[in-house]
């Protein structure tokens, strides 16, 4: 069942369309990311779910309620921000029992749950310190806790992590994804951290100046982008153009500065002239001598950083194309590199995605 269901939603400011005829259901239960660089109006799509700004166009539906004149404080959402917003001059505790108050709860009723509350967060101790005497990522979790102590219908998140640091980014993305399943919660989390979205998501939204570019669970997108901006924005990607050369049985033959290269037919038809994006994950680029016969060549290494397990760099197939590498050195037997070295290359033909769609990079 779908919790929120956004039917052809545009919002302008003036002359910007920040979103654009944008539709998309969200189901019951599920964190969904909406992901993009700055200005792909993620931001104004959280807010016209949580009714702090109005759509141009559109609809949108809770719970298969229409909500498109229904007030924020009437909508039953939770809201938690970049910034944390919890009240400066308020303990932990009653930060986290404000909405209970605000609904009139009764006075032992509001102890219990937000005890409940508070050892979900993990701020057992805390009760009575002020925002002032917590950590960043302790404020969060205040906020964490009275957004969802209110037993809202939805739980919006805008760029939570964005004012922590690293470390404590990866802890507190983990801690709102254990707690969102383990309440069963329907989330929406805005992000511009493709790494941050792909890890905590059941499925994925990817915008662009106010359009979507695709959905899909994190797999889905990273293996089968449909567009270059997809390609290269999800993971690490080498994104080159070129034209299909011939087409036969189940191959493709791609032509990409000079070069050759045998893809497996992927889901879009496409037919000799056709201009297309190309692209090879680093990691895809077999180094060495290999059994697999496809898309070999000799390259010259031309970059080497060695990293712990992984040796990355970039290696050039011809003077027009040059591609990152990523091997990984998982034995003494694993391949090693230097700098301007000629060494043999390989990439199977079902590592090669592209397609006509062709939006640029970012
Ligand atoms: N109140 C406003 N008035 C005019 N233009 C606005 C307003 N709010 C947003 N915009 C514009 O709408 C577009 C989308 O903005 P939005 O904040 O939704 O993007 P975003 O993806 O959330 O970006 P960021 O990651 O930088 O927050 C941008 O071009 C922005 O300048």
């Amino acid at each position: 069942m779908s919790d929120i269901v956004i039917k052809n939603l545009t919002k302008k400011f003036d002359q910007t369309v920040a979103v654009k005829d944008l539709s998309i259901s969200i189901e019951k239960g599920q964190l969904v990311s909406l992901l993009g660089p700055s200005g792909c109006g993620k931001t104004t799509l959280l807010r016209m779910i949580a009714g702090f700004e109005k759509q141009t166009v559109g609809d949108i539906y809770i719970r298969g309620r229409l909500i498109n004149d229904v007030p924020p404080q009437r909508r039953n959402i939770g809201i938690v921000f970049q910034d944390y917003a919890v009240f400066p001059t308020m303990t932990v505790k009653d930060n986290i029992a404000y909405g209970l108050k605000i609904k009139k709860m009764k006075k032992d009723e509001i102890e219990k749950k937000v005890a409940e509350y508070i050892k979900i967060v993990g701020l057992t101790g805390y009760e009575k310190r002020l925002p002032s005497q917590l950590s960043g990522g302790q404020q969060q979790r205040v906020a964490l806790a009275r957004a969802l102590i209110i037993n809202p219908d939805v739980l919006l998140l805008d760029e939570p992590l964005s004012n922590l640091d690293a470390a404590l980014r990866l802890k507190i993305r983990k801690e709102i994804r254990k707690i969102q399943q383990q309440l069963g919660i329907t989330a929406v989390f805005v992000t511009h951290d493709q790494e941050e979205a792909m890890s905590i998501s059941d499925k994925i939204f990817v915008m662009r100046k106010g359009e979507l570019m695709q959905s899909g669970t994190p797999q889905e997108i990273y293996l089968n982008p449909q567009n270059d901006f997809v390609a290269s924005f999800i993971g690490r990607s080498n994104v080159v153009y070129g034209e299909v050369k011939s087409v036969k049985d189940s191959k493709v033959f791609l032509y990409v500065n000079g070069i050759e290269f045998k893809a497996s037919k992927n889901g879009e038809a496409v037919k000799p002239g056709d201009k297309v994006w190309v692209s090879i994950r680093p990691q895809r680029i077999h180094l060495g001598k290999s059994d697999n016969m496809a898309n070999t060549g000799k390259g010259r290494i031309k970059y080497v950083e060695y990293i712990g397990s992984e040796i990355r760099g970039e290696i050039e197939l011809n003077e027009n194309l040059t591609l990152d590498y990523n091997s990984y050195m998982l034995d003494e037997n694993s391949i090693t590199v230097k700098f301007n070295e000629t060494i043999p290359y390989s990439i199977s033909p079902s590592d090669i995605n592209f397609g006509k769609d062709i939006r640029g990079l970012e």
